[in-house]
């Protein structure tokens, strides 16, 4: 049995279009956030939503040895929790209430108590816990992408993919949401993958990068070593250079977008 996330000959896609072609993904190991990055319409959300059970999809998608489609859909959603990109809808139940009906809606083995700790640990962890008695239909479009998280990591699945978690929230939120999942994921040794376009976030956070382009994997590794210009300049298109900061942390600075080939 291979520990981790297993992805090997995976394609993906819609009834009438295949999008992901054949992905050989190295195995993932436990404990491991992993950065999906690529132009739009690269394929990123589709992979996830493939993983996730949503879609058509083909060959070995297997987690810590089981095959995550011949699970029923029950135990699937127990192990696997999916975020996608739209926000949680502005209705009328509180915060605390909406991440409370997605705990019970997958895990219905926690007691009352389990549970409330459970959703404390989640509000804590993302330091949300001051919006637990807000309407959601009284937050931000921010203060919303965090509850979708809670709802998310409070289910404690092994393997979370979350489809651009940080697309509305500023640059400290960005910051601390991503490293809350990357604390989590090492602190149970589940696995987290994050679509992302802010490459430079993903390199200081992920433990691991994988470079979608066009339905394939393009590269896969140590960010360190997988955002180069030249993976740069073929995956999005444009020139750029990656410099230490004064810190050490490799940055990528863009400068200018290369004409289309
Ligand atoms: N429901 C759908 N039916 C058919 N094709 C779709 C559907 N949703 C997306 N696609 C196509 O799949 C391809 C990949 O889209 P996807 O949303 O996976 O890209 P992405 O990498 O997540 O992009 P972005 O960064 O813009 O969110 C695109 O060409 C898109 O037009």
């Amino acid at each position: 049995m291979t520990a981790g996330l297993v992805l090997q000959g995976v394609s993906a896609g819609y009834r009438n279009r295949r999008v992901i072609e054949a992905l050989d993904l190295p195995p993932v190991p436990p404990g491991t956030l992993l950065g999906l990055l690529g132009q739009n319409a690269a394929g990123k959300s589709t992979l996830l939503r493939g993983i996730a059970g949503l879609g058509q999809t083909r060959g070995t998608i297997a987690l810590d040895g089981t095959a995550l489609p011949a699970l029923p859909a029950a135990k699937r959603a127990a192990l696997v929790g999916y975020l996608p990109q739209s926000l949680p809808p502005p209705s009328p139940l509180v915060a605390y209430e909406a991440v409370l009906s997605a705990c019970r809606a997958v895990r219905a083995d926690l007691g009352p108590q389990a549970a409330e700790a459970a959703i404390e640990r989640a509000f804590g962890a993302l330091g949300i816990s001051h919006l637990a008695l807000r309407r959601m239909s009284e937050l931000s479009g921010g203060q919303r992408q965090m509850v979708g998280l809670a709802q998310v990591m409070v289910r404690s699945p092994r393997l979370l993919l979350l489809d651009e978690p940080t697309s509305a929230l500023d640059l400290r939120w960005q910051l601390s949401v991503v490293e809350a999942v990357r604390d989590a994921v090492r602190a149970t040794g589940a696995i987290g993958i994050v679509a992302i376009h802010d490459i430079n976030l993903a390199i200081r956070a992920c433990d691991q990068v994988a470079v979608l382009a066009h339905g394939r994997l393009l590269a896969a590794g140590r960010p360190a070593e997988v955002v180069t210009p030249a993976v740069l300049a073929e995956s999005f298109g444009v020139e750029s250079r990656v410099e230490a900061c004064s810190q050490g942390v490799p940055v990528v600075l863009v400068d200018r977008a290369l004409p289309r080939s």
